[in-house]
């Protein structure tokens, strides 16, 4: 089995790249019929306006949703977590077309525009760091969402707070958003909702990968039948950041 990464645009290579690390193959997937070859995908990070029109050109909408719909692993990283909310707000004029399906209100642009991205250490979640490793993971957000609310089947898995984050006072997204938090202080960045998966930051980006082994692990094709790609490869596994300069830019 192979794991598909959505490849209409964004960091779709930085994702295989890791794959590969780990011993597990990612292959390309552009088009709905190429969603029949794969266990499981990933949706990276880009842009989810023109991720979204870019679908809707290849008609990939129904088999996206078809996918999600039958349980197979999914995960979205930034505006792939976009794309699998039910709800976003913060769209263009017009909106764009979500997969939906995982039960929570994402904000596009939470945290400012490009310029604000940042980068900060985050306490690694238990069900993440099975394998060990520090206990925190770098996590990188480019012009990135935050989840505002979440229905009762989401698990959370990472927050942070609002008050960590240099750009609090310059954005009035967040200063308005903190005010309308009931806790004040803190959005959700990390979720797991049955076979989905979603992250508003780009574990992708870093040599850690162990956000992807997590992933793996929700694959039962992978888990039970190839369990040593996984294994194996977290013993290879680093914990090192990319630095930012290497970052590809996302209009
Ligand atoms: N790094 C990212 O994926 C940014 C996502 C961007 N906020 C969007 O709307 O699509």
């Amino acid at each position: 089995m192979v794991v598909g990464v959505l490849a209409l645009q964004g960091s779709f290579n930085e994702h295989i790249a890791v794959l590969k690390r780990l011993g597990v193959k990612g292959v390309e997937v552009r088009k709905p019929e190429q969603l029949l070859n794969v266990s499981s995908l990933i949706i990276p990070g880009g842009e989810s306006t023109t991720m979204a029109k870019l679908a809707e050109l290849h008609n990939l909408f129904p088999a996206l949703r078809e996918f999600v719909q039958m349980g197979k692993p999914v995960w979205g990283t930034c505006a792939g977590l976009i794309f699998l909310a039910n709800k976003a707000t913060g769209q263009k004029t017009g909106g764009q077309k979500l997969i939906g399906g995982l039960d929570c209100t994402v904000h596009r642009n939470f945290f400012g525009s490009q310029i604000q991205s940042f980068e900060t250490e985050l306490p690694i979640p238990q069900v993440v760091a099975e394998d060990g490793g520090p206990p925190s993971f770098r996590a990188v957000f480019i012009r990135a969402p935050a989840i505002l609310d979440v229905g009762p089947d989401v698990e959370v898995l990472s927050d942070i707070p609002l008050s960590a984050i240099e750009t609090l006072n310059s954005n009035p997204a967040i200063q308005n958003e903190e005010e309308s938090t009931e806790s004040g202080k803190k959005v959700i960045v990390a979720v797991k909702q049955g076979n989905l998966l979603a992250t508003a930051f780009h574990p992708e980006l870093t040599a850690d990968t162990r956000w992807h082994s997590y992933f793996l692990k929700m694959v039962p094709e992978i888990e039970g039948g190839t369990s040593d790609i996984v294994s194996t490869s977290t013993s290879n596994q680093s914990f090192g950041t990319r630095s930012i300069i290497d970052f590809p830019i996302y209009q």
